[in-house]
């Protein structure tokens, strides 16, 4: 097995690359995009779906399963891995983000970040090394550094002074798992608010300590996609060319398009799972809506274009009936039709860049995409 880390670059079309990560779990191709299981689990989904949509690589999120049901036991019943009967790549989150998205009352110091259960109001602390302790009982393949993902419009002095402290925290996850350990990988992760030279310098000193990726964090937290763009321009080149680049919460199909152009290789964003559960639909025509009355009658397959359960075996028709009669089926073939839209779209992605073709790819989908807001 090639050691896990090894990152290939196999082909290039202007700045987007195509290749393959090494994992302790197995390759991951890359551009890729990683659905989220925060809680052990995609929801409605079981692996075999996921084998089926051509999963390679899922997320799990630390400070969830922290919380319930407790690394320790996860660790104890054989890891993510074991526990959740899911044999590929895993990649968990290490608390940082949902710490300061979902936990209350938290207070940030040198040592850590101290903050209660969004469960039972306990109090609880996150240091560096805690945070990669959690990963590691949770037989995480791709680990992440616990980072503060300042929220957006932070003012300048601020933002600076955070990411110093980013920094120093990546180093101390790094000592704390240092680098081929049992062949489980940690990314750094970019901070730096929306000012350019603070993310030169962020980028800058992460690229000091030797790790196998990079996350450009701090994005995706309610700026305009124009900014989140921009940022991404400035950020993404200044990264190490033979090194992953995950862009972290990112995004909608051109938002993904548009950040494989601009170099990154790996995403995950809660849009296809989520929006299923209201019934907003990715489909090669643009996005809809199956509750619209305009389906009502229609015997046609969602998306003829798509090779997913739902498109091959039922109706608009009968997606729509399912979705308002609230039928647990209509989140299920909801959520296995959205992760194959993305998933679908990143194999013709990396197809595309095989064959010099992106642009055009991605002019095709812009072309579906434009009118329908999204
Ligand atoms: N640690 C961290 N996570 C982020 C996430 C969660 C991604 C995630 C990974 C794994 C599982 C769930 C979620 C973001 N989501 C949108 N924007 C985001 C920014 C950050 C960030 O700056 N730092
Ligand atoms: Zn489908």
């Amino acid at each position: 097995m090639t050691r896990p880390g090894t990152f290939n670059i196999l082909a290039r079309d202007g700045a987007a690359r195509h290749g393959t990560l090494e994992t302790a779990h197995g390759t991951v191709r890359t551009p890729v995009f990683m659905p989220v299981g925060t809680q052990a689990t995609v929801k409605s989904l079981d692996p075999r779906d996921l084998h089926d949509i051509r999963a390679q690589i899922v997320l799990g999120n630390t400070y969830h399963l922290y919380m319930r049901p407790g690394d320790e036991l996860v660790a104890r019943l054989g890891g993510l891995h074991g526990f959740a009967a899911w044999d590929r790549p895993v990649l968990t989150d290490s608390g940082g983000y949902q710490v300061f998205s979902l936990a209350g009352l938290r207070e940030i110091t040198e040592t850590g970040v101290t903050f209660r259960s969004h469960i039972d109001g306990s109090p609880h602390l996150f240091t560096p090394e805690k945070a990669v302790q959690i990963q590691q009982n949770l037989g995480s393949d791709i680990m992440m550094v616990l980072d503060e993902c300042v929220a957006y419009g932070t003012e300048y002095d601020y933002t600076a002074k955070s990411l110093e402290l980013t920094t120093r925290w990546a180093a101390r996850c790094r000592d704390e798992h240092p680098i081929g350990q049992n062949g489980r990988l940690l990314f750094g992760i970019v901070q730096g608010g929306f000012y350019e030279d603070l993310r030169t310098i962020s980028a800058q000193q992460l690229m000091e300590i030797p790790f196998e990726g990079f996350a450009i964090g701090g994005l995706s937290v309610g700026e305009s996609p124009d900014e989140m763009r921009r940022l991404l321009a400035h950020t993404a080149p200044i990264l190490p060319d033979d090194k992953p680049r995950y862009l972290m919460g990112v995004g909608t199909p051109m938002d993904i398009l548009d950040g494989v152009a601009l170099g990154v290789d790996m995403f995950d964003c809660v849009l296809p799972t989520r929006n299923a559960r209201n019934g907003t639909l990715f489909t090669s025509f643009g996005k809809i809506n199956i509750k619209q009355a305009r389906f009502k009658e229609d015997d046609s397959p969602l998306d003829p274009e798509c090779d997913c359960y739902a498109c091959r075996t039922f109706s608009r028709a009968y997606l729509r009936h399912l979705y308002m009669a609230r039928e647990l089926l209509s989140y299920r073939l909801n959520t296995l039709h959205n992760l194959r839209f993305y998933l679908k779209m990143m194999e013709e992605v990396r197809e595309a860049i095989g064959q010099g073709a992106f642009e055009a790819l991605r002019a095709r989908y812009r072309a579906a995409y434009e009118q329908s807001e999204q």
